[in-house]
């Protein structure tokens, strides 16, 4: 279990964290989710003991890192994959780990086999892909069998096999019982894997809830457009349910607030006959995105966002 505790980190006058309380349970995969610069990579920073809070804290399993009778059990992490010596080969980067904190060699062979780098265990770490430089860091963040595990932006940069491949892993960790912590700037990257999402701005938390929940603020799930005989009787029936109905031309109502299952249920109340149904999804996206519009460092000319803006 991971408890962030009214955490607060600053450089210099730069606030990188500002108060920020959250859990991640074991038995689930949260998401860290939040705009580049949110604060995402100090909190892990501070989490594994690599930073000294300004004020508040991180516990672990109900102890600070450093107090952690054996650190690499407790927790796993990946918060560098690329912080590996170019010139050693992975599985004499994982045995080095594994001697420095008393684990077993055979344990080297099982993250090896756990992260699919049997065929490239014996090469030099500088040829690795991205991808595979990732497999090797959350090898190393598995050496020690933790309870916890970590992961910064883990599916940044991986192939289409990769990102189904730490889907997978994460959610095999969390039904054993496991911690996830997984952080992200991208909603799509946590939508199919995370169980609940902690979203960050700016150093300060935003939500805290299900995917379920985030979807909803965004009004019920999207846009459903409906097309009846009887667009003005539909209309009204679905206004008196308290939803959002516009015109759509052609006899078609834009509808919001309501499921397209819902909608189908008010028509057939109604007694009107319906032409065509369709509802519009991604509304998690958005929701996301009004959700950290203003904790956005990077804009463009028009006021958005700007998508994949960096540092
Ligand atoms: N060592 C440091 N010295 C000064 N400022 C820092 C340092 N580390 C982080 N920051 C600043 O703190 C803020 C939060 O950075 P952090 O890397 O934690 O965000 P993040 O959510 O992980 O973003 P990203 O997705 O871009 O990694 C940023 O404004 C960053 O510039």
């Amino acid at each position: 279990m991971i408890e962030v505790q009214a955490l607060t980190k600053r450089y210099g006058t730069t606030t990188a964290v500002d108060g920020l309380s959250f859990t991640a349970r074991p038995g689930a995969v949260t998401g860290f989710l939040g705009p580049n610069g949110a604060g995402k990579s100090t909190t892990m920073r501070v989490a594994v003991g690599l930073e000294r809070p300004t004020a508040g804290g991180v516990l672990v399993d109900g102890h600070r890192y450093a107090d952690l009778a054996a650190p690499v059990r407790s927790l796993g992490a990946m918060l560098d994959a690329r912080a590996v010596h170019p010139g050693l080969t992975a599985r004499r980067h994982l045995r080095a780990l594994a001697r420095t904190h008393g684990i077993p060699r055979a344990r080297v062979d099982e993250v090896v086999g756990l992260t699919g780098l049997e065929d490239v265990a014996g090469r030099r770490v500088r040829t690795f892909s991205l991808g595979t430089g990732q497999r090797l860091g959350i090898a190393a963040a598995l050496l020690g069998d933790p309870a916890t595990l970590l992961l910064d932006e883990p599916i940044n940069g991986l192939d289409a096999d990769g990102v189904l491949w730490v889907r997978g892993l994460v959610r095999r960790m969390a039904a054993e019982g496991r911690t996830v912590l997984l952080s992200s700037h991208l909603m799509h990257e946590l939508a199919l894997v995370a169980d609940r999402v902690v979203v960050v701005g700016r150093g300060r938390l935003l939500a805290d809830t299900t995917l379920d929940e985030l979807m909803s603020r965004s009004g019920g799930g999207g846009l459903v457009t409906v097309r009846s005989s009887a667009p003005s009787v539909l209309a009204a029936a679905l206004l008196s349910g308290g939803a959002q109905v516009d015109d759509g031309g052609d006899g078609s109502l834009h509808v919001r607030g309501v499921t397209g299952e819902e909608v189908g249920a008010v028509a057939a109340h109604a007694g009107v006959p319906l032409l065509e149904l369709a509802t519009r999804a991604g509304s998690l996206e958005q929701a996301y995105l009004t959700l950290t519009a203003d904790a956005v460092e990077h804009r463009s000319s028009n006021g958005r966002p700007v998508a994949g803006a960096t540092r």
